[in-house]
């Protein structure tokens, strides 16, 4: 078993609360109220610059130049990633760009910001991995269930897309590098890191789900 299969049977049940959540489900069958995307993608364009930022972070302290190209390249999909799909929506659903994080793009952003820039970067691998991970197998569970003509269609091929799976299988393949020459403090701290984010991806979409804002 390679040190990410660990890492995947480790969020089992959080993975299994994922494909169950109310979000994921009406993604699916096309259901998902608009207001509701439109909260999920506000935020998720938040999301993604910070994202990009932990990348570029773990690209600055790469030790080869081949992981600096690969962490720079994942940097710039992100923002890229952010333009194509966001602004697809953002004009179909008119919907005004966000300013403020909500508690769980807060909590997760911050989270992914301080461990990239603190840790170690095999930890800081492993806190952004859910990110690439739990994304590829939440778009193909979606793609091989919903029909054509999903109005969340351009999410779905983003996700569930050949160059995603391949971004992903990098990912996977620099974090099981890292384990290799990881101590067992080290390897204990990946897997928290890797548990964290797992739970950080559920709470994103329940609060898109439940609307959820600062109450103070
Ligand atoms: C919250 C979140 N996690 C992961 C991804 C995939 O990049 C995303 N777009 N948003
Ligand atoms: C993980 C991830 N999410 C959106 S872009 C990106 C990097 C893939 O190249």
């Amino acid at each position: 078993m390679t040190f990410t299969d660990q890492l995947w049977q480790d969020i089992s049940p959080t993975y299994e609360a994922i494909l169950t959540h109310g979000f994921v489900n009406e993604l699916q069958t096309g259901n998902l109220p608009s207001p509701t995307f439109q909260y999920y993608i506000q935020q998720d364009a938040l999301y993604l610059t910070d994202f990009s930022r932990a990348l570029n972070q773990l690209a600055a302290r790469a030790t080869t130049p081949d992981d600096m190209l690969t962490f720079t390249l994942f940097a710039q999909n992100a923002i890229l990633v952010e333009r194509a799909l966001h602004e697809t929506y953002f004009s179909l659903y008119d919907i005004q760009p966000e300013t403020a994080k909500m508690p769980a793009c807060f909590a997760y952003t911050n989270y992914l910001l301080a461990t990239t820039s603190l840790q170690s970067i095999a930890v800081g691998a492993a806190a952004v991995l859910p990110c690439f991970w739990i994304y590829r197998q939440v778009g193909k569970h979606i793609y091989e269930r919903a029909i054509q003509e999903n109005p969340y269609r351009s999410w779905i091929d983003t996700y569930a897309g050949d160059a995603f799976d391949q971004s992903v299988n990098q990912m996977l393949a620099l974090t099981d590098k890292y384990a290799e020459t990881a101590g067992a403090l080290e390897l204990a701290q990946m897997r928290e890191a890797f548990r964290v984010s797992s739970r950080l991806e559920w709470y994103f979409w329940n609060d898109a789900y439940t609307q959820n804002r600062w109450l103070v």
